[in-house]
């Protein structure tokens, strides 16, 4: 059976991944695609709906993408949001759209004059969320006006025969308090969706793939203890059994007593870990490099030393599982630039592309809610300034678990985005129990953000800070000195290295 699919054609909007988790939240499957995919390629996903993105362009501009006006002939019902609503209102008969007197961004209060099923089961009035400079002035043939704010006369606009829909606000954001309902009310009432797509029926369809794809062949999964690989390793598991075969590297610059805690959560999990301790292959190689870039390169060529020996022992594999997400998918289809139009998937740490390997991709098809504090591939090397020694990385081990273990029993935690500890290559001057010390300094690194590309230090309270500093400087032997980075992102960056 043909699984019921919403399509979002995105111009560009900043929200556009956003319309898509939230109609999925609805249980219904939906993807994106950019707003000129062919005819006969949308056609042939038999969407039950398309929803169009906003975008930063205005419909009347030389440049401006423009839909396949044979779109809106498909007999599939349609909803524009924002600019795709003002291109269906350009791209109709008699429809005109030009700039507005006035620009609304912001929260605005909606008036429904026409109770359509589309707002069923919402009040006359509502808070909606609008980010707009232009707006529609005259009204395409065949439409009627839905719902006006203040500043937009037409609002909402429907030609309820050929079920063609557009809002100029965002049901898409929590600002706008419909409860989620405009959504809800477009894929069943509008588009007749069931609610049948669920993690379940996810993980039923994924496991029959995996297992037509490689038909009992055995799977190489390269695990990290994070959670991308954690779960596609569940589901291989599930699916392939015994043919699943895992690999964890220990690379010395893991957390304190990281690696225990990811074979223990294999173990745990029922699922076998070939478990390599490179640590010393790994030290010896980044012994006296104090250059960033370096660190980093020793590091990615020495996972792939590694992996080729810890292959020669396992034998012959012939397809590896790589844990591609959603977003990294629709970035390498994205409509935002040819910068952005070919992005190779994230290497299996850092694997070369030459192996001879099938990759499969079972996770391709899901968002992930971001869970806790991300770990860097080059983990603690590129928190020690300068070289790194195993004496130095004892030290920042120990400090880096207080830090953390503070922060969660102040709460902080969950509000971090990312929380670290840098071990620095300087000594100060200190005195504990009457003695001089000349000792080393760690710094304490934690910042909020949404997305890593910009960041603000975090207010941490300074009895908490305090806390910290004391049980850094009394437990860790080698350490009198302890400092709080307040820079931002930018200038600076979240890691110092
Ligand atoms: N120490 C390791 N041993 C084996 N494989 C690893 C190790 N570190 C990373 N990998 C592999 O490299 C992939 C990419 O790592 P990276 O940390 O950059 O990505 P990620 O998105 O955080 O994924 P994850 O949540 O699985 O860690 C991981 O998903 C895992 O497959
Ligand atoms: O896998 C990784 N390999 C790297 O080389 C690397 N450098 C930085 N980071 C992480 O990226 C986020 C942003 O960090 P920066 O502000 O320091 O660039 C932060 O979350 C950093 O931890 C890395 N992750
Ligand atoms: N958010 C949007 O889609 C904006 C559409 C169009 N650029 C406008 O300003 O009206
Ligand atoms: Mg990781």
């Amino acid at each position: 059976m043909k699984r019921e699919t919403i399509v979002v054609l995105d111009f560009g909007s900043q929200y556009t991944q956003l319309i898509a988790r939230r109609v999925r939240e609805h249980k219904v499957y939906c993807e994106i695609h950019p707003y000129n995919i062919p005819l006969n390629q949308l056609a042939s996903i038999q969407p039950k709906g398309i929803i169009l993105s906003g975008g930063p362009a205005s419909v009347y501009a030389t440049d401006a993408p423009l839909l396949d006006p044979k779109i809106l002939t498909l007999g599939v019902p349609i909803l524009g949001i924002c600019y795709g609503m003002q291109l269906i209102a350009h791209l109709s008969a008699g429809g005109k759209v030009h700039p507005a007197v006035e620009r609304e961004f912001g929260s605005a209060e909606l008036i429904v004059d026409l109770p359509i099923p589309l707002f069923a089961d919402l009040s006359k009035t509502i808070d909606v969320w609008m980010s707009h400079g232009d707006r529609i002035d005259v009204l395409p043939d065949g439409f009627h006006p839905v719902a006006h704010t203040h500043n937009s006369p037409i609002a909402a606009i429907a030609d309820l025969d050929r079920d063609i829909y557009g809002l100029q606000f965002h049901p898409e954001v929590i600002h706008t308090q419909d409860d989620n309902r405009l959504l809800a009310n477009f894929v069943y009432e509008v588009c007749e969706c069931s609610d049948e797509w669920t993690m379940q029926s996810f993980i039923a369809e994924a496991t029959e793939k995996i297992r037509t794809e490689t038909g009992g062949a055995r799977v190489l999964c390269a695990v990290s203890g994070g959670v991308d690989s954690t779960v596609l390793a569940m589901l291989l598991k599930r699916a392939v059994g015994d043919a699943l075969v895992c690999v964890f590297v220990n690379n010395g610059l893991l957390r304190k007593n990281e690696a225990d805690q990811v074979l223990s959560t294999f173990r745990e999990l029922g699922i076998d870990v070939y478990y390599v301790d490179a640590t010393d292959q790994f030290l010896e190689y980044l012994s006296g490099v104090e250059s960033p870039e370096q660190k980093r390169k020793i590091i990615g060529n020495q996972f792939i030393e590694v992996f080729k020996e810890g292959l020669e022992q396992i034998g012959q594999i012939d397809f590896l599982a790589q844990g591609t997400l959603y977003p990294d998918v629709i970035e390498s289809v994205s409509v935002k630039g040819p910068s952005a139009t070919i992005k190779t998937h994230h290497n299996v740490g850092g694997l070369p592309e030459n192996l001879p390997f099938k990759l499969i991709e079972p996770l391709r098809e899901l968002f992930k809610d971001e869970d806790g504090i991300p770990f860097p591939g080059p983990g603690l090397a590129v928190r020690i300034l300068g070289p790194i020694t195993q004496e130095r990385l004892d030290m920042l081990r120990e400090a880096d678990e207080i830090f953390i273990a503070e922060l969660r029993k102040a709460g902080l935690y969950d509000e971090i985005w990312q929380a670290l500890t840098v071990f620095l290559p300087v000594k100060s001057v200190g005195v504990m129990g009457d003695e001089r010390t000349y000792e080393n300094v760690v710094a304490l690194r934690a910042v909020t953000s949404t997305d890593g590309m910009t960041a603000d230090w975090a207010k941490i309270p300074h009895n908490v800070l305090g806390v910290i500093s004391n049980r850094i400087i009394n437990e860790v032997r080698g350490i009198n000195r302890v400092v709080y980075d307040i820079s931002s992102k930018p200038p600076s960056t979240i890691e110092w290295e």
